[in-house]
């Protein structure tokens, strides 16, 4: 059975806008309230303002217009706090370091001791599946394995809000489905994290999500919000019922609008 969704508001957008220097209007006018423990993804074109949606809320670019809170405070505190962390569609890992100090990397910036460090890192990268590669460097991994890796890094910090900015997108098809299946996993277990997921695949977003926002092309503004009312655990099973086509199709739909 479904636990009652939380109330608490991890993040509050009114009228967020951005404009940038040169004059690009990226995001306009975006209210959207996001609960603890959801999993919202945000499906647009090219170019709509997901990733300018993203910076703001890590605290990496400022909002021009409108307000945003994350955690009750101010994008940059939250950070300061480690209660947000970020995925890229790049696994940003460190050529030069092993890979258990690549996911230990945000302990140590923190000055947590060397003990603990390798004892949170040694439990994300089981978490993983990676507890056979603790020491291997990123070189040696397969794509899928250093996107692990990464995934790894962002959850050794605990983070309340996860923000994957197409994390999978560089993957082929069928190590794609595995990450999203372990991703899934991932999550339920931790019914307390919440994730932010930016993907162009229409499919993805529905497997993954509890609610998608559907963007604009630019400048980015909210056009739909859709439900994906179907329990978890989820399992490849849900590709194939006619309610995921149905969904699929109304995402489809509003992307056109
Ligand atoms: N630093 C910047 N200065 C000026 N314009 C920018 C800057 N960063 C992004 N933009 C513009 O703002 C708009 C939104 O960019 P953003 O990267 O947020 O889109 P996106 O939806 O994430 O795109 P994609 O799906 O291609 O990654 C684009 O037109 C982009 O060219």
């Amino acid at each position: 059975m479904e636990a009652a969704m939380s109330t608490k508001e991890w993040v509050r957008m009114e009228r967020l806008s951005k404009v940038y220097p040169n004059g690009t209007v990226a995001v306009q006018d975006v209210n959207l309230s996001i609960r603890e423990g959801e999993f919202l993804s945000f499906v647009g074109p090219s170019g709509c303002g997901k990733s300018t949606i993203f910076k703001m809320i890590t605290g990496l670019s400022e909002p021009t217009g409108g307000s945003l809170e994350v955690m009750g405070t101010s994008p940059k505190q939250a950070r300061k706090q480690s209660d947000t962390a970020f995925v890229f569609q790049d696994h940003t890992l460190l050529p030069w370091s092993s890979v258990i100090d690549n996911v230990a990397l945000p302990l140590a910036l923190r000055g947590i001791s060397r003990k603990e460090r390798r004892q949170e890192a040694e439990r994300v990268l089981e978490l993983v599946g990676l507890k056979d590669h603790t020491k291997s460097m990123p070189r040696q991994l397969s794509g899928g394995m250093k996107m692990r890796a990464s995934i790894a890094r962002a959850l050794v910090s605990k983070p309340k809000l996860l923000l994957m900015d197409e994390p999978f997108g560089a993957l082929d098809e069928i190590t794609r489905q595995t990450l999203q299946l372990e991703l899934l996993d991932l999550w339920h277990r931790d019914r307390e994290m919440t994730i932010l997921f930016v993907t162009h695949n229409v499919f993805e977003a529905v497997f993954l999500s509890t609610r998608i926002a559907v963007m604009t092309p630019r400048p980015g503004k909210v056009a739909a919000m859709i439900d994906v009312p179907v329990p978890f655990p989820r399992d490849e099973t849900f590709r194939t019922t006619p309610e995921f086509g149905q969904i699929v199709r109304s995402v489809s739909e509003a992307l056109k609008h």
